[in-house]
């Protein structure tokens, strides 16, 4: 057998290795055995489960030299945990992957390494709640007991904060009845309600896809920006699947980019406005409150998409499980996040079945094919580079404190 499929063998036993104490173990012998037979025996002793030669691609020589650089494959906690500036982790992927229980994990383990911490569900159909054995559904910070530090939760209620805002919107007025009725005299009637409003009603009843994830993250954003939550020192989002997160993600950028479009087109009609005023002798108007509020949004939209760039403020951990389709659609949503300069390090591998002590097949099976799925990840350009972690399956539902906690330890180690 030929060194370079050897070395590829070998990299694929590796993406399977426990630790990277295993990983270097296995490398060790590697180097002195050389010889196939004995490298199948050293994978099957740490319970490798091998997929045939032939499922294996060989690899380039560049890629074969990074064998020398062992993959991870704890997930570094101590990392996350240091510092007391604060900190937002997003967890993302499919749907039914487990990010609920990964996010509620890893916040309780947060907390109880002494951060306040927020943990905060932006999935419309949310499951926090259920995560943590307790009712969190009112749109408001509930506390968390059971944990050593503060750990408050929030389902995110994407409907009342849209609601919130039209009020807010329709509250502060437009151009006003009067200019309204000059204009309606004048057979402008329907250029009088684009310049009042800005179509900002009509915008909300019938919202671009997307936009209720805006306004969700732009409610996030009164509780980061609040003196009353400087206390907490990392907050972690349980995100949506992967479409709603992706639009949620590029969202500030394109509500930015409409909303100055908006406000040049408000700045052009407002001189016309006035133009009227003069001829017609008419009070000049307050200033437009309405206005404000969309800047304002402006400016939360923007510092949400700097936050969410900074990869000393924000990682986002893709949370997959050992499947070709979650695996290939987990690659998807690291490109797109790549394409949004969103800070990506973790890949967790959840469900993993761990080997089984009983002569099982359909476990035996199972686990194989999970493995061959593991081996995909080290031949996938966007994954490849991920730290994985591998979180195993366990045989009771995870609900309530101590369970996460149970689950936290097991992942973030
Ligand atoms: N490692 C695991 N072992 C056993 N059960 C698990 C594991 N991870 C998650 N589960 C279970 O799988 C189910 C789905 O998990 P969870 O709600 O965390 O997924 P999700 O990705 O957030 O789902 P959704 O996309 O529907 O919000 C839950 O019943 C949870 O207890």
């Amino acid at each position: 057998m030929g060194s370079r499929r050897l070395a590829s063998f070998s990299l694929a036993c590796i993406s399977g290795a426990s630790s990277r104490k295993t990983s270097m173990a296995m490398l060790a012998l590697f180097s002195k055995s050389q010889n196939y037979t004995s490298l199948c025996r050293i994978a099957r002793s740490f319970e490798f489960v091998s997929a045939p030669l032939y499922r294996i691609p060989l690899k380039s020589p560049f890629q074969v030299r990074s064998i020398s650089t062992p993959r991870e494959t704890v997930a570094g906690f101590d990392e996350m945990v240091a510092g007391t500036q604060r900190k937002h982790y997003m967890l993302g992927g499919k749907g039914g992957v487990g990010k609920t229980s990964c996010a509620a994990s890893l916040a309780v383990k947060f907390a109880n390494h002494g951060h306040p911490t927020i943990v905060i569900s932006t999935d419309p159909a949310h499951s926090l709640s259920d995560s943590f054995a307790q009712d969190l559904s009112g749109g408001t910070l509930v506390p968390v007991e059971g944990v050593d530090s503060p750990l408050f939760a929030l389902e995110i209620n994407p409907e009342k904060a849209r609601e919130e805002f039209r009020t807010a919107s329709q509250g502060s007025g437009g151009s006003g009845d009067g200019m309204k009725d000059l204009m309606d005299s004048m057979g402008l009637g329907m250029l009088a309600d684009q310049l009042g409003e800005l179509k900002l009603g009509e915008l909300l009843d019938t919202p671009p896809p997307g936009l209720d994830e805006a306004i969700a993250i732009s409610k996030v954003m009164q509780f980061v920006e609040s003196q009353q939550y400087n206390m907490f020192t990392r907050i972690v989002f349980d995100t949506a699947p992967t479409g709603h997160t992706l639009r949620l993600l590029s969202l500030p950028d394109f509500l930015d980019a409409s909303i100055g479009k908006m406000m040049k087109l408000k700045k052009k009609l407002a001189s016309t406005t006035s133009a009227f005023k003069s001829v017609f002798g008419k009070e000049k108007k307050q200033q437009d409150v309405a206005s404000d509020k969309v800047e304002q949004l402006r400016e939360r939209m923007a510092k949400v998409r700097d936050l969410f760039r900074d990869p000393d403020a924000t990682e986002f951990v893709i949370v997959t499980i050992p499947t070709v389709m979650a695996i290939s659609e987990s690659s998807r949503l690291h490109a797109s996040l790549r394409k949004e300069c969103i800070p990506v390090q973790r890949l967790i591998v959840n469900q993993v079945l761990p080997p089984s002590a009983s002569d099982c097949k359909f476990c035996a099976m199972k686990r194989k094919d999970q493995m061959r799925v593991l081996e995909t990840i080290m031949s996938d350009p966007q994954l490849a580079n991920l730290r994985l972690v591998q979180a195993p399956l366990v045989d009771v539902e995870i609900r309530g404190v101590p369970a996460l906690k149970f689950m936290g330890d097991m992942i973030w180690k």
